[in-house]
């Protein structure tokens, strides 16, 4: 399976702009033969919250622009997220379309993060995120999110091989990025997948290093500080393969966590 990763500025409060952009790099991508493109967090407003209500997706637009590429050349796309509103207020939403132009999964941020005042502006997410593509369960979730062990583990639980991590992840935290995403993936036993933007809003300068991790831990990509596309291989068989080299998943002591759980 051929993963292309984007990595690319996004212009803040400027959606017009931003689909431009993003169509340029599907265009690119698919051209380059790519199974599966991933987007970045929040690509068509950036984090401009208090202008949601202008800006935010309230009418499928990005849904069926991304059911029109992947079906027009046959990709799949984990459309990053976009800020999306809703009947009960705004959400940070990633859709994933299969390459036959269908929607297969739309995941809202279960995880808000303070720093950048998603608390105050958009609603927390309820589904697990959890998709189908050719025949295999992939897991999704967006970039703040990968702070909770627990959330990744449901996942892989419940059938993931690889989860797919959109974000905008500050230059300032992103040894945190790096080194939760290869945690993930060594937990789980599974592949990570994970697209970053760069470049800067009002607030953060963004850190790149776009990421494919495989089940055993090894960086197979590091996009660095660069905008652009770039491509990993990923051979899902390995994840069967490194789980039955440490049985992790069979070790688990279920009974024994629940016993000693507590909710803080
Ligand atoms: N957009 C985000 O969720 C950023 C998360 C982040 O920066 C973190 O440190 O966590």
């Amino acid at each position: 399976m051929k993963i292309a990763c984007v990595q690319m500025d996004i212009a803040f409060g400027k959606p017009e702009t931003n689909f431009q952009h993003v169509k340029e790099y599907l265009e690119e991508a698919a051209g380059n033969g790519a199974d599966v493109i991933v987007l970045p967090e929040m690509w068509n407003t950036g984090y401009a919250l208090k202008e949601l209500e202008q800006l935010a997706d309230g009418n499928g637009k990005t849904v069926d622009f991304l059911k029109q590429f992947a079906k027009q050349h046959s990709v799949h796309i984990v459309g990053g997220s976009v800020s999306t509103k809703k009947q009960d207020g705004f959400y940070n939403t990633m859709y994933v379309v299969d390459n036959t132009g269908a929607l297969v999964s739309e995941y809202d941020k279960a995880h808000r993060f303070g720093l950048m005042d998603e608390h105050i502006h958009l609603e927390e997410g309820q589904s697990l995120g959890t998709f189908e593509l050719d025949g295999e369960t992939f897991g999704g979730v967006i970039c703040y999110d990968i702070r909770f062990p627990e959330w990744l583990r449901a996942q892989a639980l419940n059938g993931a091989k690889a989860i797919f991590v959109p974000a905008e992840w500050p230059a300032a935290r992103i040894d945190h990025w790096r080194i939760l995403l290869q945690a993930r993936a060594i937990e789980n036993q599974c592949f990570i997948i994970a697209a970053n933007r760069i470049g800067s809003d009002p607030k953060n300068e963004f850190g790149g290093h776009s990421m494919v991790i495989a089940p055993w831990g090894e960086v197979r990509l590091d996009m660095g500080g660069i905008e652009g596309i770039a491509y990993a291989d990923i051979d899902l068989s390995e994840v069967d393969e490194v789980r039955t080299r440490i049985p992790v998943f069979d070790d688990r002591r279920v009974p024994l966590y629940k016993k000693f759980e507590k909710s803080h």
